[in-house]
């Protein structure tokens, strides 16, 4: 099975991380863009996040990680598997603040410069508004101020670089985040379900930690109020000494005040331990 990677750029680096974490190491030399991984049957193809989509699509690689974003641009038909939680930004348009352009029925007939020409030519189509699309291949903020179009389409997350260049949303188009795609002739195949599972269970997991924990039996119930898990305790019995064995999976945002609340409730000698896959 190929993967293919963004070789650079924001989704580059955490796509890597994720697939470490699933357990998938990419042998990597350099500039080198096809790459072996620990996993004889699995290689790496690094390729530009725009361009995955349509390798995906054409079979050169069966799966991908690239953003929803690069998805609907590509226009191609691949099958959306998972989302992975990060790269998460908003397609938006945005134009001068303090110009006479307030909404997007404002633009009618007027230049929108953008790097997604077709992500901007459906939203503009489907309400009916006629735009010229002035096609950028980056840092397009910069287009209104120096005359080349009157807004623009394109990708904010903290929505600080909009913000400096002097300019505010008038309408937000999609959301997107970073996603795993696959060839649609091989979703089935056990390799694409398997790495599937493999990256869900690592999302699953993220936050949760482990709690192991002894508990004398007539303090069960008070236990397990404080600390009800995933899908109730695991309850075991302790040989001999009328204690049980409680473990449970629970968000580590409240392991502060579980903690302190199941020793109130009588837990004893109880462990932490992080998750590292969870599958449901
Ligand atoms: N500010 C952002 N916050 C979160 N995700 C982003 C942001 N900018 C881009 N992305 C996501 O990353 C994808 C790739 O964008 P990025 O700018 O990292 O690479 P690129 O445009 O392919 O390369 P480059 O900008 O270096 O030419 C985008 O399609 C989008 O899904
Ligand atoms: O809302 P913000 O947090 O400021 O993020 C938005 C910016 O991030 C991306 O650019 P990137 O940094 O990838 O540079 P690029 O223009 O070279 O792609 C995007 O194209 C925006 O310009
Ligand atoms: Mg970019």
């Amino acid at each position: 099975m190929i993967i293919a990677l963004p070789n650079k750029g924001r989704l580059a680096e955490p796509s890597l991380e994720l697939l470490r974490s699933a357990g998938i190491k990419v042998e990597s030399e350099g500039r080198r863009l096809i790459a072996s991984t620990n996993r004889e049957d699995i290689a790496v193809l690094f390729a530009r996040a725009r361009d995955i989509p349509e390798y995906v699509y054409k079979g050169a690689a069966q799966v991908g990680i690239t953003g929803l974003d690069m998805v609907y641009e590509a226009g191609v038909s691949v099958e959306t598997l998972l989302k992975l939680d990060f790269g998460k930004a908003k397609i938006v348009v945005a134009a001068p603040s303090g110009s006479e352009i307030r909404k997007v029925e404002d633009l009618e007939g007027r230049a929108v410069a953008t790097e997604f020409r077709k992500i901007t030519q459906d939203f503009f189509s489907g309400l009916g508004i006629d735009v010229e699309i002035v096609e950028v291949s980056g840092a397009c903020e910069i287009a209104p101020s120096i005359g080349i179009a009157d807004a623009i389409v394109d990708l904010m997350s903290t929505g600080t670089t909009l913000r400096l260049n002097g300019l505010e949303v008038i309408a937000e188009i999609m959301e997107t985040q970073a996603v795993l795609i696959a060839n649609r002739k091989v979703v089935d195949d056990f390799n694409v379900q398997a790495l599937k599972t493999a990256l869900e269970s690592v999302l699953n997991a993220r936050g949760m930690v482990y709690l192991m924990m002894n508990v004398p039996e007539d303090r069960l119930e008070d236990v397990k109020s404080v600390a009800p898990g995933l899908k109730g305790p695991t309850v075991m019995k302790v040989e001999s000494n009328g204690m049980l064995a409680v473990h449970v999976v629970i968000h580590e945002s409240h392991l502060f005040e579980v903690v302190e609340r199941l020793k109130m409730a009588g837990a004893r000698d109880i462990l932490v331990i992080p998750v590292q896959r969870l599958i449901f």
